[in-house]
Protein backbone atom coordinates (compact mmCIF):
# COMPACT_ATOMS: atom_id res chain seq x y z
CA UNK A 1 0.00 0.00 0.00
CA UNK A 2 2.88 2.09 0.55
CA UNK A 3 3.58 2.30 -3.35
CA UNK A 4 -0.60 3.38 -3.59
CA UNK A 5 0.54 6.23 -1.05
CA UNK A 6 3.36 7.61 -2.63
CA UNK A 7 1.48 7.62 -6.12
CA UNK A 8 -1.80 9.00 -4.58
CA UNK A 9 -1.08 12.36 -6.04
CA UNK A 10 -1.58 11.03 -9.05
CA UNK A 11 -4.61 9.33 -8.82
CA UNK A 12 -6.32 11.75 -5.94
CA UNK A 13 -7.24 14.65 -7.80
CA UNK A 14 -9.54 12.19 -9.81
CA UNK A 15 -11.03 10.75 -6.80
CA UNK A 16 -14.65 11.05 -7.44
CA UNK A 17 -13.93 9.07 -10.29
CA UNK A 18 -12.58 6.51 -8.18
CA UNK A 19 -15.29 6.86 -5.81
CA UNK A 20 -17.95 6.22 -8.62
CA UNK A 21 -16.77 3.33 -9.69
CA UNK A 22 -16.22 2.16 -6.55
CA UNK A 23 -19.72 2.77 -5.57
CA UNK A 24 -21.50 1.76 -8.50
CA UNK A 25 -19.02 -1.67 -8.03
CA UNK A 26 -20.41 -1.82 -4.72
CA UNK A 27 -24.53 -1.60 -5.89
CA UNK A 28 -23.78 -3.93 -8.64
CA UNK A 29 -22.49 -6.42 -6.19
CA UNK A 30 -25.30 -5.65 -4.10
CA UNK A 31 -27.93 -5.97 -6.33
CA UNK A 32 -26.61 -9.59 -6.74
CA UNK A 33 -28.24 -10.24 -3.35
CA UNK A 34 -31.41 -9.68 -4.48
CA UNK A 35 -31.17 -13.25 -6.31
CA UNK A 36 -31.00 -15.63 -3.89
CA UNK A 37 -33.79 -13.72 -2.16
CA UNK A 38 -35.92 -13.82 -5.52
CA UNK A 39 -34.96 -17.93 -5.97
CA UNK A 40 -35.91 -18.54 -1.91
CA UNK A 41 -39.66 -16.53 -2.69
CA UNK A 42 -39.45 -18.69 -5.82
CA UNK A 43 -39.38 -22.06 -4.53
CA UNK A 44 -40.69 -21.68 -0.81
CA UNK A 45 -43.35 -19.01 -1.58
CA UNK A 46 -44.89 -19.54 -5.60
CA UNK A 47 -43.61 -23.34 -6.60
CA UNK A 48 -44.51 -25.08 -2.97
CA UNK A 49 -47.67 -22.59 -2.47
CA UNK A 50 -48.44 -23.00 -6.15
CA UNK A 51 -48.98 -19.32 -6.67
CA UNK A 52 -48.03 -19.30 -10.35
CA UNK A 53 -49.57 -15.88 -10.92
CA UNK A 54 -46.27 -14.82 -9.50
CA UNK A 55 -44.06 -15.85 -12.17
CA UNK A 56 -44.21 -13.25 -14.63
CA UNK A 57 -43.74 -10.82 -11.69
CA UNK A 58 -40.90 -12.38 -10.81
CA UNK A 59 -39.19 -12.40 -14.14
CA UNK A 60 -39.75 -9.18 -14.80
CA UNK A 61 -38.40 -8.30 -11.35
CA UNK A 62 -35.18 -10.55 -12.23
CA UNK A 63 -34.87 -8.28 -15.67
CA UNK A 64 -35.56 -4.94 -14.08
CA UNK A 65 -32.59 -6.18 -11.54
CA UNK A 66 -30.41 -6.99 -14.14
CA UNK A 67 -30.83 -3.67 -16.19
CA UNK A 68 -30.09 -1.76 -12.90
CA UNK A 69 -27.52 -4.06 -11.85
CA UNK A 70 -26.18 -3.54 -15.50
CA UNK A 71 -26.37 -0.06 -15.76
CA UNK A 72 -23.94 0.54 -12.44
CA UNK A 73 -21.62 -1.93 -13.78
CA UNK A 74 -21.50 0.25 -17.07
CA UNK A 75 -20.83 3.45 -14.99
CA UNK A 76 -17.93 1.38 -13.07
CA UNK A 77 -16.38 0.42 -15.94
CA UNK A 78 -16.98 3.90 -17.65
CA UNK A 79 -15.06 5.99 -14.48
CA UNK A 80 -12.25 3.43 -13.69
CA UNK A 81 -11.37 3.39 -17.71
CA UNK A 82 -11.34 7.06 -17.38
CA UNK A 83 -9.58 7.44 -14.09
CA UNK A 84 -6.77 4.64 -15.33
CA UNK A 85 -6.24 6.60 -18.53
CA UNK A 86 -6.31 9.79 -16.98
CA UNK A 87 -3.57 8.51 -14.10
CA UNK A 88 -1.32 7.16 -16.80
CA UNK A 89 -1.69 10.48 -18.71
CA UNK A 90 -0.61 12.48 -15.69
CA UNK A 91 1.91 9.52 -14.98
CA UNK A 92 3.55 9.30 -18.06
CA UNK A 93 4.02 13.11 -18.32
CA UNK A 94 5.40 13.36 -14.76
CA UNK A 95 8.18 10.40 -16.05
CA UNK A 96 8.74 12.31 -18.71
CA UNK A 97 9.34 15.43 -16.87
CA UNK A 98 11.43 13.86 -14.52
CA UNK A 99 13.76 11.93 -16.91
CA UNK A 100 14.04 15.61 -18.58
CA UNK A 101 15.29 17.31 -15.02
CA UNK A 102 17.59 13.92 -14.46
CA UNK A 103 21.35 14.48 -14.35
CA UNK A 104 24.00 13.80 -16.57
CA UNK A 105 25.27 11.08 -13.73
CA UNK A 106 21.73 9.60 -14.08
CA UNK A 107 22.19 9.02 -17.65
CA UNK A 108 25.85 7.43 -17.14
CA UNK A 109 24.26 4.53 -16.02
CA UNK A 110 20.53 4.34 -17.14
CA UNK A 111 19.55 1.54 -19.77
CA UNK A 112 17.11 2.96 -22.41
CA UNK A 113 15.78 -0.22 -22.69
CA UNK A 114 15.15 -0.65 -19.12
CA UNK A 115 13.43 3.38 -19.03
CA UNK A 116 11.46 2.90 -22.34
CA UNK A 117 9.78 -0.49 -20.14
CA UNK A 118 9.40 1.44 -17.11
CA UNK A 119 7.91 4.13 -19.36
CA UNK A 120 5.07 1.55 -20.95
CA UNK A 121 4.91 -1.96 -20.00
CA UNK A 122 5.10 -0.87 -16.14
CA UNK A 123 2.73 2.52 -16.48
CA UNK A 124 -0.30 -0.31 -18.36
CA UNK A 125 0.11 -2.02 -15.05
CA UNK A 126 -0.92 0.84 -12.91
CA UNK A 127 -3.20 2.16 -15.27
CA UNK A 128 -5.02 -1.14 -14.90
CA UNK A 129 -5.14 -1.74 -11.17
CA UNK A 130 -6.05 1.95 -10.72
CA UNK A 131 -8.73 1.87 -13.03
CA UNK A 132 -9.93 -1.45 -12.13
CA UNK A 133 -7.85 -3.50 -10.09
CA UNK A 134 -8.33 -1.33 -6.75
CA UNK A 135 -12.45 -1.24 -7.12
CA UNK A 136 -12.14 -5.24 -7.65
CA UNK A 137 -10.23 -6.16 -5.10
CA UNK A 138 -12.20 -4.07 -2.56
CA UNK A 139 -15.23 -5.40 -4.12
CA UNK A 140 -14.09 -8.92 -3.07
CA UNK A 141 -14.20 -7.76 0.17
CA UNK A 142 -17.35 -5.97 -0.22
CA UNK A 143 -18.96 -9.21 -1.33
CA UNK A 144 -17.27 -11.44 1.59
CA UNK A 145 -18.86 -9.44 4.27
CA UNK A 146 -22.55 -8.63 2.32
CA UNK A 147 -22.91 -12.22 1.68
CA UNK A 148 -21.46 -13.15 5.24
CA UNK A 149 -24.27 -10.61 6.70
CA UNK A 150 -26.54 -12.42 4.33
CA UNK A 151 -25.78 -15.97 5.89
CA UNK A 152 -25.26 -15.23 9.55
CA UNK A 153 -29.00 -13.63 9.45
CA UNK A 154 -30.50 -16.71 7.30
CA UNK A 155 -28.81 -19.08 9.58
CA UNK A 156 -25.85 -18.54 11.97
CA UNK A 157 -25.26 -21.94 12.72
CA UNK A 158 -24.76 -23.11 9.07
CA UNK A 159 -22.71 -20.17 8.34
CA UNK A 160 -20.26 -21.10 11.41
CA UNK A 161 -19.93 -24.60 9.99
CA UNK A 162 -19.48 -23.29 6.03
CA UNK A 163 -17.11 -21.06 7.22
CA UNK A 164 -14.67 -23.92 8.78
CA UNK A 165 -12.28 -23.76 5.87
CA UNK A 166 -11.68 -19.98 5.66
CA UNK A 167 -9.33 -19.87 7.36
CA UNK A 168 -6.77 -21.68 5.84
CA UNK A 169 -8.31 -20.53 2.47
CA UNK A 170 -7.18 -16.80 3.29
CA UNK A 171 -4.03 -18.39 4.81
CA UNK A 172 -3.34 -19.42 1.65
CA UNK A 173 -4.34 -16.41 -0.66
CA UNK A 174 -1.95 -14.36 1.29
CA UNK A 175 1.12 -16.90 1.30
CA UNK A 176 0.43 -17.23 -2.34
CA UNK A 177 0.59 -12.99 -2.28
CA UNK A 178 3.85 -13.29 -0.51
CA UNK A 179 5.52 -15.76 -3.22
CA UNK A 180 4.28 -14.08 -6.30
CA UNK A 181 5.77 -10.22 -5.53
CA UNK A 182 9.29 -10.89 -5.80
CA UNK A 183 8.22 -12.95 -9.19
CA UNK A 184 6.66 -10.38 -10.64
CA UNK A 185 9.62 -8.38 -9.51
CA UNK A 186 12.06 -10.66 -11.23
CA UNK A 187 9.53 -10.73 -14.51
CA UNK A 188 9.54 -7.03 -15.21
CA UNK A 189 13.83 -7.30 -14.99
CA UNK A 190 13.94 -9.96 -17.25
CA UNK A 191 11.49 -7.65 -19.20
CA UNK A 192 13.46 -4.62 -19.36
CA UNK A 193 16.34 -6.87 -20.02
CA UNK A 194 14.95 -7.86 -22.67
CA UNK A 195 13.76 -4.72 -23.95
CA UNK A 196 17.47 -3.45 -23.47
CA UNK A 197 18.81 -5.90 -25.76
CA UNK A 198 16.45 -4.82 -28.63
CA UNK A 199 16.99 -1.40 -28.37
CA UNK A 200 20.79 -1.81 -28.09
CA UNK A 201 20.95 -4.22 -31.17
CA UNK A 202 18.72 -1.41 -33.00
CA UNK A 203 20.85 1.11 -32.14
CA UNK A 204 23.83 -0.30 -32.90
CA UNK A 205 23.57 -2.48 -36.03
CA UNK A 206 25.83 -1.11 -38.04
CA UNK A 207 28.55 -2.36 -35.45
CA UNK A 208 26.93 -5.58 -35.43
CA UNK A 209 27.02 -6.06 -38.97
CA UNK A 210 30.09 -4.56 -39.72
CA UNK A 211 31.66 -7.24 -36.93
CA UNK A 212 29.37 -9.92 -38.15
CA UNK A 213 28.37 -10.86 -34.53
CA UNK A 214 24.55 -11.51 -35.57
CA UNK A 215 24.84 -14.97 -34.21
CA UNK A 216 26.47 -13.38 -30.86
CA UNK A 217 23.70 -11.23 -30.70
CA UNK A 218 21.07 -13.91 -31.12
CA UNK A 219 22.63 -15.79 -28.44
CA UNK A 220 22.75 -13.20 -26.07
CA UNK A 221 18.97 -12.42 -27.07
CA UNK A 222 18.06 -16.20 -26.63
CA UNK A 223 19.76 -16.00 -22.58
CA UNK A 224 17.67 -12.86 -21.79
CA UNK A 225 14.73 -14.43 -23.21
CA UNK A 226 15.41 -17.76 -21.99
CA UNK A 227 15.57 -15.76 -18.32
CA UNK A 228 12.25 -14.17 -19.46
CA UNK A 229 10.60 -17.67 -20.25
CA UNK A 230 12.30 -19.09 -16.59
CA UNK A 231 10.44 -16.27 -14.60
CA UNK A 232 7.62 -16.74 -16.35
CA UNK A 233 7.01 -20.65 -15.61
CA UNK A 234 8.21 -20.07 -12.25
CA UNK A 235 5.49 -17.95 -12.13
CA UNK A 236 2.67 -20.18 -13.42
CA UNK A 237 4.60 -23.04 -11.14
CA UNK A 238 3.48 -20.87 -8.42
CA UNK A 239 0.27 -20.34 -9.63
CA UNK A 240 -0.86 -23.96 -10.50
CA UNK A 241 0.16 -25.13 -7.27
CA UNK A 242 -1.39 -22.68 -5.00
CA UNK A 243 -4.67 -22.61 -7.58
CA UNK A 244 -6.36 -25.85 -7.41
CA UNK A 245 -5.31 -25.27 -3.42
CA UNK A 246 -7.62 -22.81 -3.68
CA UNK A 247 -10.06 -24.54 -5.57
CA UNK A 248 -10.03 -27.16 -3.38
CA UNK A 249 -10.52 -25.36 -0.12
CA UNK A 250 -13.65 -23.45 -1.41
CA UNK A 251 -14.98 -27.13 -3.33
CA UNK A 252 -14.87 -27.95 0.94
CA UNK A 253 -17.03 -25.41 1.41
CA UNK A 254 -19.93 -26.50 -0.96
CA UNK A 255 -19.70 -29.80 -0.33
CA UNK A 256 -20.07 -28.67 3.70
CA UNK A 257 -22.85 -26.68 3.21
CA UNK A 258 -24.69 -29.09 0.88
CA UNK A 259 -24.28 -32.27 3.50
CA UNK A 260 -25.10 -30.41 6.23
CA UNK A 261 -27.75 -27.96 4.97
CA UNK A 262 -29.29 -30.85 3.07
CA UNK A 263 -29.41 -32.34 7.05
CA UNK A 264 -31.22 -29.33 7.54
CA UNK A 265 -34.14 -29.21 5.56
CA UNK A 266 -34.32 -32.90 6.10
CA UNK A 267 -34.82 -32.22 9.71
CA UNK A 268 -37.34 -29.36 8.66
CA UNK A 269 -35.21 -26.83 10.54
CA UNK A 270 -34.41 -24.71 7.41
CA UNK A 271 -36.74 -24.42 3.92
CA UNK A 272 -35.75 -26.09 0.51
CA UNK A 273 -35.90 -22.37 -0.57
CA UNK A 274 -34.09 -20.89 1.99
CA UNK A 275 -30.95 -23.88 1.44
CA UNK A 276 -30.76 -23.08 -2.80
CA UNK A 277 -30.35 -19.13 -1.51
CA UNK A 278 -28.24 -20.29 1.20
CA UNK A 279 -26.37 -22.14 -1.80
CA UNK A 280 -26.16 -18.90 -3.67
CA UNK A 281 -24.48 -16.99 -1.25
CA UNK A 282 -21.75 -19.01 -0.57
CA UNK A 283 -20.64 -18.49 -4.08
CA UNK A 284 -20.93 -14.95 -2.92
CA UNK A 285 -18.12 -15.59 -0.45
CA UNK A 286 -16.43 -18.86 -2.38
CA UNK A 287 -16.16 -16.49 -5.43
CA UNK A 288 -14.00 -13.31 -4.04
CA UNK A 289 -12.01 -16.25 -2.44
CA UNK A 290 -10.98 -18.06 -5.29
CA UNK A 291 -10.69 -14.64 -7.23
CA UNK A 292 -8.73 -13.07 -4.38
CA UNK A 293 -5.76 -14.61 -6.19
CA UNK A 294 -6.69 -13.30 -9.52
CA UNK A 295 -6.80 -9.89 -7.31
CA UNK A 296 -3.84 -10.43 -5.92
CA UNK A 297 -1.84 -11.19 -9.05
CA UNK A 298 -3.21 -7.87 -10.20
CA UNK A 299 -2.38 -6.05 -7.46
CA UNK A 300 1.35 -7.75 -6.93
CA UNK A 301 2.06 -7.07 -11.02
CA UNK A 302 1.48 -3.22 -10.28
CA UNK A 303 2.94 -2.88 -7.06
CA UNK A 304 6.15 -4.07 -8.71
CA UNK A 305 5.07 -1.10 -11.67
CA UNK A 306 4.59 1.42 -8.86
CA UNK A 307 7.88 0.33 -7.18
CA UNK A 308 9.46 0.65 -10.68
CA UNK A 309 7.87 4.03 -11.41
CA UNK A 310 8.44 5.15 -8.15
CA UNK A 311 12.10 4.64 -8.41
CA UNK A 312 12.67 7.00 -11.55
CA UNK A 313 10.25 10.00 -10.02
CA UNK A 314 12.07 10.02 -6.81
CA UNK A 315 15.54 9.45 -8.08
CA UNK A 316 17.75 11.94 -6.76
CA UNK A 317 18.48 14.90 -9.10
CA UNK A 318 22.09 15.92 -8.77
CA UNK A 319 22.65 18.90 -10.34
CA UNK A 320 19.46 21.60 -9.15
CA UNK A 321 18.84 25.26 -8.62
CA UNK A 322 19.83 26.39 -5.70
CA UNK A 323 16.76 28.40 -3.63
CA UNK A 324 18.96 31.51 -4.26
CA UNK A 325 19.81 30.81 -7.93
CA UNK A 326 19.34 33.72 -10.43
CA UNK A 327 18.71 33.49 -14.11
CA UNK A 328 21.68 34.80 -16.30
CA UNK A 329 19.85 37.74 -18.67
CA UNK A 330 21.28 36.89 -22.11
CA UNK A 331 22.59 40.33 -22.96
CA UNK A 332 24.19 40.96 -19.86
CA UNK A 333 26.32 37.60 -20.24
CA UNK A 334 29.68 38.53 -21.50
CA UNK A 335 31.27 34.78 -21.35
CA UNK A 336 34.38 34.93 -19.43
CA UNK A 337 35.19 31.74 -17.87
CA UNK A 338 37.21 30.64 -15.17
CA UNK A 339 38.17 27.46 -13.75
CA UNK A 340 39.59 27.97 -10.02
CA UNK A 341 41.73 25.04 -8.31
CA UNK A 342 39.02 22.33 -9.78
CA UNK A 343 39.67 18.82 -9.53
CA UNK A 344 36.83 16.45 -10.06
CA UNK A 345 36.06 12.79 -10.58
CA UNK A 346 33.66 10.80 -11.60
CA UNK A 347 31.68 8.80 -9.57
CA UNK A 348 33.99 5.86 -8.03
CA UNK A 349 37.02 7.13 -10.12
CA UNK A 350 39.95 8.74 -10.45
CA UNK A 351 39.72 12.38 -11.13
CA UNK A 352 39.37 12.89 -14.39
CA UNK A 353 40.52 16.64 -13.51
CA UNK A 354 43.37 17.70 -11.05
CA UNK A 355 43.97 21.32 -9.39
CA UNK A 356 42.78 22.56 -12.74
CA UNK A 357 43.19 26.62 -13.53
CA UNK A 358 42.07 28.15 -16.77
CA UNK A 359 41.22 32.20 -17.41
CA UNK A 360 39.31 32.35 -20.41
CA UNK A 361 38.44 36.11 -21.01
CA UNK A 362 34.78 36.58 -23.07
CA UNK A 363 35.74 36.70 -26.36
CA UNK A 364 38.75 34.64 -26.42
CA UNK A 365 39.36 30.86 -28.08
CA UNK A 366 40.63 28.09 -25.88
CA UNK A 367 42.29 24.96 -27.68
CA UNK A 368 42.21 22.01 -25.58
CA UNK A 369 44.52 18.81 -26.57
CA UNK A 370 45.62 15.93 -24.78
CA UNK A 371 45.21 12.09 -25.39
CA UNK A 372 42.17 9.86 -25.19
CA UNK A 373 41.14 9.96 -21.63
CA UNK A 374 42.82 13.36 -20.42
CA UNK A 375 39.90 15.17 -19.36
CA UNK A 376 39.01 17.25 -22.41
CA UNK A 377 35.39 16.67 -22.55
CA UNK A 378 35.46 16.83 -19.02
CA UNK A 379 35.79 20.49 -19.01
CA UNK A 380 33.26 21.08 -21.40
CA UNK A 381 30.90 18.90 -19.14
CA UNK A 382 31.96 20.73 -16.32
CA UNK A 383 31.17 24.31 -17.79
CA UNK A 384 27.76 23.65 -18.71
CA UNK A 385 27.53 22.08 -15.06
CA UNK A 386 26.78 18.51 -15.86
CA UNK A 387 27.85 17.48 -12.52
CA UNK A 388 28.52 19.07 -9.49
CA UNK A 389 32.52 19.77 -8.74
CA UNK A 390 33.33 19.19 -4.98
CA UNK A 391 36.64 21.35 -5.14
CA UNK A 392 37.56 24.37 -6.50
CA UNK A 393 35.30 26.73 -8.29
CA UNK A 394 33.99 27.47 -11.59
CA UNK A 395 32.90 31.07 -12.74
CA UNK A 396 30.74 32.69 -15.40
CA UNK A 397 31.83 36.30 -15.73
CA UNK A 398 32.99 36.38 -12.53
CA UNK A 399 29.61 34.90 -10.49
CA UNK A 400 30.22 31.22 -9.43
CA UNK A 401 28.24 28.66 -11.87
CA UNK A 402 26.64 26.92 -8.90
CA UNK A 403 24.30 30.14 -7.85
CA UNK A 404 22.75 30.89 -11.45
CA UNK A 405 19.94 28.47 -13.16
CA UNK A 406 21.06 25.41 -14.68
CA UNK A 407 18.50 26.29 -17.56
CA UNK A 408 20.05 29.99 -18.13
CA UNK A 409 23.75 28.69 -17.84
CA UNK A 410 22.94 26.38 -20.35
CA UNK A 411 21.13 28.82 -22.52
CA UNK A 412 24.83 30.84 -23.08
CA UNK A 413 26.35 27.60 -24.31
CA UNK A 414 26.18 25.89 -27.57
CA UNK A 415 27.90 22.62 -28.28
CA UNK A 416 28.82 20.98 -31.02
CA UNK A 417 29.75 17.02 -30.87
CA UNK A 418 31.62 14.49 -32.41
CA UNK A 419 28.61 12.72 -32.67
CA UNK A 420 25.67 14.42 -33.81
CA UNK A 421 22.93 13.65 -33.04
CA UNK A 422 19.64 14.75 -35.64
CA UNK A 423 15.61 14.24 -34.16
CA UNK A 424 13.69 12.55 -36.38
CA UNK A 425 12.14 15.71 -37.87
CA UNK A 426 12.96 18.26 -40.78
CA UNK A 427 16.02 19.71 -41.09
CA UNK A 428 14.54 22.68 -40.64
CA UNK A 429 13.77 21.92 -36.91
CA UNK A 430 16.59 20.57 -36.64
CA UNK A 431 18.84 23.70 -37.28
CA UNK A 432 16.20 25.47 -35.52
CA UNK A 433 16.20 23.06 -32.46
CA UNK A 434 17.53 25.33 -29.68
CA UNK A 435 15.12 28.33 -30.07
CA UNK A 436 11.65 28.67 -30.15
CA UNK A 437 11.04 31.67 -32.91
CA UNK A 438 13.43 31.90 -35.62
CA UNK A 439 13.22 32.88 -38.95
CA UNK A 440 14.42 31.14 -42.23
CA UNK A 441 16.17 33.64 -43.06
CA UNK A 442 18.35 32.92 -39.49
CA UNK A 443 18.14 29.45 -40.28
CA UNK A 444 19.79 29.67 -43.84
CA UNK A 445 22.41 31.99 -42.66
CA UNK A 446 22.85 29.55 -40.02
CA UNK A 447 23.05 26.92 -42.42
CA UNK A 448 25.16 28.74 -45.08
CA UNK A 449 27.53 29.98 -42.40
CA UNK A 450 28.50 26.50 -41.59
CA UNK A 451 28.42 25.35 -45.14
CA UNK A 452 25.26 23.25 -44.97
CA UNK A 453 23.06 25.31 -47.42
CA UNK A 454 24.26 23.84 -50.62
CA UNK A 455 23.99 20.26 -49.57
CA UNK A 456 20.28 20.92 -47.91
CA UNK A 457 19.21 22.70 -51.28
CA UNK A 458 20.68 19.43 -52.81
CA UNK A 459 18.19 17.15 -51.11
CA UNK A 460 14.46 16.94 -53.11
CA UNK A 461 12.55 19.00 -49.95
CA UNK A 462 15.45 21.22 -49.29
CA UNK A 463 15.11 22.41 -45.68
CA UNK A 464 11.83 20.64 -45.28
CA UNK A 465 13.82 17.07 -46.03
CA UNK A 466 13.15 14.57 -43.00
CA UNK A 467 16.10 13.02 -41.26
CA UNK A 468 15.70 9.81 -39.76
CA UNK A 469 17.14 9.74 -35.98
CA UNK A 470 20.49 8.44 -36.86
CA UNK A 471 20.33 11.15 -39.61
CA UNK A 472 19.84 8.78 -42.13
CA UNK A 473 20.78 9.16 -45.97
CA UNK A 474 23.43 12.56 -44.82
CA UNK A 475 27.06 11.74 -44.50
CA UNK A 476 28.81 12.36 -41.14
CA UNK A 477 30.30 15.32 -42.56
CA UNK A 478 26.76 16.65 -43.42
CA UNK A 479 25.31 15.60 -40.38
CA UNK A 480 28.52 17.62 -38.16
CA UNK A 481 27.32 20.90 -40.77
CA UNK A 482 24.09 20.94 -39.48
CA UNK A 483 24.81 20.44 -35.89
CA UNK A 484 26.86 23.43 -36.19
CA UNK A 485 24.55 25.29 -37.72
CA UNK A 486 21.88 24.13 -34.73
CA UNK A 487 24.52 25.57 -32.80
CA UNK A 488 24.94 28.84 -34.72
CA UNK A 489 21.14 29.86 -34.85
CA UNK A 490 21.63 29.75 -30.58
CA UNK A 491 23.75 32.95 -30.71
CA UNK A 492 25.91 31.58 -27.54
CA UNK A 493 28.32 33.31 -25.66
CA UNK A 494 30.05 30.44 -24.94
CA UNK A 495 30.63 27.88 -27.84
CA UNK A 496 32.08 24.30 -27.43
CA UNK A 497 33.70 22.85 -30.02
CA UNK A 498 34.08 19.00 -28.92
CA UNK A 499 35.98 17.30 -31.70
CA UNK A 500 33.26 18.81 -34.46
CA UNK A 501 34.98 19.12 -37.48
CA UNK A 502 36.49 15.77 -36.91
CA UNK A 503 34.24 13.93 -39.42
CA UNK A 504 34.80 16.66 -42.35
CA UNK A 505 37.82 16.37 -44.33
CA UNK A 506 40.55 19.18 -44.02
CA UNK A 507 39.36 21.42 -46.71
CA UNK A 508 36.01 21.44 -45.57
CA UNK A 509 37.21 22.00 -42.26
CA UNK A 510 39.10 24.96 -43.47
CA UNK A 511 36.18 26.77 -44.95
CA UNK A 512 34.10 25.85 -41.81
CA UNK A 513 36.44 26.99 -39.85
CA UNK A 514 36.33 30.36 -41.77
CA UNK A 515 33.10 31.14 -41.05
CA UNK A 516 34.03 30.27 -37.44
CA UNK A 517 35.87 33.14 -37.70
CA UNK A 518 33.30 35.67 -37.77
CA UNK A 519 30.83 33.09 -36.08
CA UNK A 520 33.62 33.10 -32.75
CA UNK A 521 33.74 37.03 -32.84
CA UNK A 522 32.67 38.07 -29.46
CA UNK A 523 32.25 34.79 -28.20
CA UNK A 524 34.27 32.62 -25.69
CA UNK A 525 35.07 29.29 -27.89
CA UNK A 526 36.52 26.01 -26.46
CA UNK A 527 37.73 24.07 -29.14
CA UNK A 528 38.66 20.68 -28.15
CA UNK A 529 40.59 18.94 -30.94
CA UNK A 530 42.78 16.26 -32.19
CA UNK A 531 44.30 18.24 -35.18
CA UNK A 532 46.23 20.97 -34.42
CA UNK A 533 44.90 23.30 -37.57
CA UNK A 534 41.69 23.65 -35.86
CA UNK A 535 43.54 24.88 -32.78
CA UNK A 536 46.60 26.92 -34.08
CA UNK A 537 44.61 30.00 -34.02
CA UNK A 538 43.18 29.18 -30.46
CA UNK A 539 44.35 32.47 -27.82
CA UNK A 540 46.01 30.01 -25.26
CA UNK A 541 46.15 25.96 -25.78
CA UNK A 542 46.19 23.69 -22.77
CA UNK A 543 47.21 20.63 -23.54
CA UNK A 544 45.86 17.71 -20.97
CA UNK A 545 46.91 14.08 -19.91
CA UNK A 546 45.48 12.53 -16.57
CA UNK A 547 43.60 15.36 -15.85
CA UNK A 548 46.29 17.62 -14.82
CA UNK A 549 47.84 21.07 -17.37
CA UNK A 550 50.85 19.98 -19.26
CA UNK A 551 52.01 22.20 -21.67
CA UNK A 552 50.25 25.89 -22.32
CA UNK A 553 50.10 29.08 -24.38
CA UNK A 554 49.73 30.15 -27.87
CA UNK A 555 50.44 27.68 -31.04
CA UNK A 556 53.90 29.29 -31.46
CA UNK A 557 54.97 29.45 -28.06
CA UNK A 558 53.88 26.02 -27.82
CA UNK A 559 56.10 24.99 -31.07
CA UNK A 560 58.90 26.29 -29.18
CA UNK A 561 58.69 23.73 -26.21
CA UNK A 562 59.94 20.24 -26.25
CA UNK A 563 56.44 18.12 -25.72
CA UNK A 564 53.12 16.50 -26.37
CA UNK A 565 52.60 19.14 -28.47
CA UNK A 566 55.12 20.09 -30.84
CA UNK A 567 55.12 15.78 -30.79
CA UNK A 568 51.52 16.04 -32.28
CA UNK A 569 52.52 18.75 -34.69
CA UNK A 570 55.77 16.68 -35.74
CA UNK A 571 53.44 13.56 -36.39
CA UNK A 572 51.14 15.76 -38.03
CA UNK A 573 52.62 18.21 -40.17
CA UNK A 574 55.79 16.26 -41.11
CA UNK A 575 55.30 16.31 -44.92
CA UNK A 576 54.46 19.45 -44.50
CA UNK A 577 56.90 22.27 -46.43
CA UNK A 578 56.31 24.55 -42.95
CA UNK A 579 57.60 21.67 -40.49
CA UNK A 580 61.61 22.33 -41.83
CA UNK A 581 60.83 25.84 -41.24
CA UNK A 582 59.32 25.11 -37.69
CA UNK A 583 62.24 22.88 -36.80
CA UNK A 584 64.55 25.10 -37.59
CA UNK A 585 63.56 28.28 -35.99
CA UNK A 586 63.18 25.51 -32.97
CA UNK A 587 66.62 24.98 -33.13
CA UNK A 588 67.74 28.11 -33.29
CA UNK A 589 65.22 29.14 -30.26
CA UNK A 590 66.72 26.34 -28.21
N1 LIG B 1 30.47 9.82 -17.74
C1 LIG B 1 31.57 9.34 -17.21
N2 LIG B 1 31.51 8.54 -16.13
C2 LIG B 1 32.61 8.06 -15.56
N3 LIG B 1 33.85 8.34 -15.99
C3 LIG B 1 33.99 9.13 -17.07
C4 LIG B 1 32.85 9.67 -17.73
N4 LIG B 1 33.29 10.43 -18.76
C5 LIG B 1 34.64 10.36 -18.73
N5 LIG B 1 35.06 9.59 -17.73
C6 LIG B 1 36.45 9.30 -17.35
O1 LIG B 1 37.10 10.53 -17.11
C7 LIG B 1 38.37 10.58 -17.69
C8 LIG B 1 38.46 11.78 -18.65
O2 LIG B 1 37.58 11.56 -19.72
P1 LIG B 1 37.25 12.65 -20.83
O3 LIG B 1 36.06 12.17 -21.58
O4 LIG B 1 37.18 13.99 -20.23
O5 LIG B 1 38.55 12.55 -21.75
P2 LIG B 1 38.82 13.17 -23.17
O6 LIG B 1 40.14 13.83 -23.07
O7 LIG B 1 37.70 14.00 -23.63
O8 LIG B 1 38.94 11.85 -24.06
P3 LIG B 1 38.58 11.63 -25.61
O9 LIG B 1 39.51 12.43 -26.43
O10 LIG B 1 38.82 10.17 -25.77
O11 LIG B 1 37.16 12.01 -25.77
C9 LIG B 1 38.57 9.24 -18.35
O12 LIG B 1 39.33 8.45 -17.48
C10 LIG B 1 37.18 8.68 -18.51
O13 LIG B 1 37.20 7.28 -18.39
Amino acid sequence: MNVLKQLKQYYWKDRHLLFISIVCLMCSTALGLVYPHLLRFLIDDVIKKEQFEWVPYLALLVVGVVAVKASFAYIHGFTGGRLGNRVAFSLRNALYEKLQVLSFQYYDRAKTGDLMSRLTADLEGIRQFIGFGFAQLLNVFLMFIFGSIMMFTMDWKLTLVTFVTMPFLVFTALRLERRIHPEFRSIRQANSNLTTAVQENINGVRTVKSFAREPYEVEKFAVRNGEFKESNISLSHTWAKFFPMLELLSSVCVAILLTTGGMFVINGSMTLGELVAFFSFIWYIIAPMRDIGFHINNYTQSKASGERVLEILNQYVHVKDKDTAVALRHEDVKGSIRFDHVTFAYPDKQPALTDFNLEAPAGSVIGLLGGTGSGKSTVIQLILRAYNIKEGRITLDGKDIRDVTVESLRQQVALVFQETFLFSSTIRNNISYGRKDVSDEEIVRAAKLAKAHDFIMELPLGYDTIVGERGMGLSGGQKQRIAIARALIKDPKILILDDATSAVDMETEHEIQAGFQELMKGRTTFIIAHRISSLKHADEIVVLDGGRIIQRGTHEQLLRQAGHYFETYKIQYSDHPDFAEQKEERRVAN
